[in-house]
């Protein structure tokens, strides 16, 4: 029985316990889950609590957690890639010994997915330092590539990160997700706490399976009404980034719900918890429901917990929107909070159209794109990229039919229309990369992007100028030559 679990020396245990005692997660769920004894009784009362502050009261072993407070946190999974698995790898055998073991060899995941395509031999150099320490430590989870010629044949490649965890089911709500890249809070899409961290702390979590977290205070967004069908998720976190500026959300949760969240497929709830850390915040949350677990099923074996904000939790702010009003936006050079809407932009000349990257690189995002194509009946007028962002994604183009173009496929459309031939997966040209990453800017042009940040030199070129936007957008773009709305051919 639970309430056995709950003896004085347990409970004190649990208080005064050292971050490095392992207690068997079963028992302190358990605990948790107990019924509480009355406040008149204990003299205590208990405050309500939103998602954020629950999932890391459970994985600190805590019964009450209140924004600001530093908690030992088990960590269920710890993803790092290619740019940040080597230095995180040298701070663990620096601080742990040369012949240490990662704390648990099931629940670290390493996925090479940035400077792949390249004949750079230091990129190169990453990926086999990776597979080196993963042969060595037995790493369960280890999508590797070997032979670059032709990902088709490395059947365990599966290319950007933040989309191959959630494929491979990774991301399980309530649990906690660390990885050594910015846009870890991706994973935020499934309810659980998922953050990026340096490579001192992933280094540190590699030997101990345990991070010092500061417990972010949350915003709430509400976002109702229906989702006009010229508007992507894309459009929704640039118009919250705009609102609340890239600084808008530093060290906060940001939560989304209300009916249009709760109508998003799993991969436009990815896009808007994606862009998360391009307002500062520390994580992004949407409550599990029948969606998040029909898109889990068969992709984990593993039991998870879900957690969701009590009634009465504190949010630092809310922001409501009515979504059936807004109209589709980009965020104009140099920066992700400079929006405007994409008509307003109209008369920008533009060079190339680039669709890819975790946050537009997804099978939904080419779907969308092609629905603008197929509608239009056009050619594209400028050089248009297309980066699947893994290997699934890949195939789904080649094989998956786009709905209403009579059984073609997307990569069909693309041809039809005059895009580039699908790339190999990656992060590709997002972030620039070596100079002869595919799509990369090397010349000052003017792109519209499916991507995630805009800076200077972000995609190659200091002088480039990149304007994001939805898939939808940035097809539309690609017909017209300019930035253009994509209610023009829908
Ligand atoms: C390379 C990596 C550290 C970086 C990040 O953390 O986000 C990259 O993925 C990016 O998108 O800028």
């Amino acid at each position: 029985m639970a309430s056995s679990l709950l003896s004085p020396s347990f409970t004190s245990f649990l208080r005064t316990k050292r971050c490095f005692k392992a207690v068997p997660r079963k028992i302190i769920r358990c605990a948790i889950a107990a019924p509480q004894r009355q406040p008149s009784t204990t003299g205590s009362v208990r405050t309500a609590m939103t998602m954020t502050e629950k999932i890391l009261a459970r994985a600190s072993e805590k019964a009450q957690l209140t924004p600001g407070d530093n908690v030992w946190v088990n960590v269920d999974i710890l993803m790092t890639h290619d740019v940040c698995g080597p230095g995180s790898i040298g701070i663990f055998k620096r601080e742990f010994g040369e012949d240490a073991k990662v704390w648990d060899r099931e629940k670290l995941v390493i996925i090479p997915d940035h400077y792949i395509f390249t004949s750079d031999e230091r990129a190169n150099r990453n990926v086999d330092i990776l597979r080196d320490f993963c042969h060595e430590q037995n790493i369960k989870y280890f999508y590797d590539i070997k032979d670059l010629s032709n990902f088709k044949v490395n059947p365990d490649y599966k290319g950007v990160c933040h989309v191959a965890l959630a494929q491979e089911g990774h991301c399980r709500p309530g649990e906690v997700l660390l990885g050594t890249d910015s846009h870890t809070c991706t994973a935020g899409a499934f309810g659980q706490f998922a953050t990026g961290i340096g490579n001192t702390d992933a280094g540190f979590v590699l030997g101990t399976g345990k991070l010092l977290l500061k417990v972010p205070p949350t915003l709430r967004f509400v976002m109702d009404g229906e989702m006009p069908d010229y508007l992507l998720s894309k459009d929704l976190i640039l118009q919250i980034i705009g609102e609340i500026t890239v600084a808008g959300a530093t060290y906060k949760s940001m939560e989304f719900v209300g009916t249009t969240v709760e109508s998003l497929t799993m991969e436009e709830r990815m896009t808007l918890c994606n862009m998360v850390v391009e307002a500062g915040g520390k994580n992004g949350v949407v409550p599990a429901d029948s969606t998040t677990f029909k898109y889990l099923e068969g992709k984990t074996s593993l039991p998870y917990e879900p957690v969701y904000s009590d009634d009465q939790a504190r949010f630092l702010a809310e922001y409501r929107f009515d979504v059936s009003k807004l109209e589709p936006v980009v965020a104009k050079p140099h920066s992700p909070d400079n929006r405007a809407l994409a008509r307003e932009c109209k008369d920008v000349k533009i060079d190339r159209v680039y669709i890819g990257s975790c946050t537009g690189g997804k099978t939904e995002d080419f779907m969308a794109a092609a629905k603008v194509f197929l509608a239009s009946g056009k050619q594209v007028k400028v050089p248009t990229f297309l980066v699947p962002a893994t290997q699934k994604v890949w195939m789904d183009l080649y094989s998956l039919p786009v709905p209403g173009s009579g059984g073609k496929t997307c990569s069909q459309i693309f041809e039809e229309v005059g895009c580039d031939t699908p790339a190999s997966p990656s992060c590709g040209a997002c972030l620039g990369g070596p100079k002869d990453t595919y799509a990369r800017m090397n010349e000052p042009k003017v792109c519209v992007s499916t991507t995630n940040r805009n800076f200077p030199g972000r995609m190659g070129h200091k002088e480039g100028q990149i304007y994001l936007a939805s898939p939808y957008t940035a097809a539309a773009s690609a017909l017209t030559g300019y930035v253009t709305d994509p209610r023009e051919f829908l």
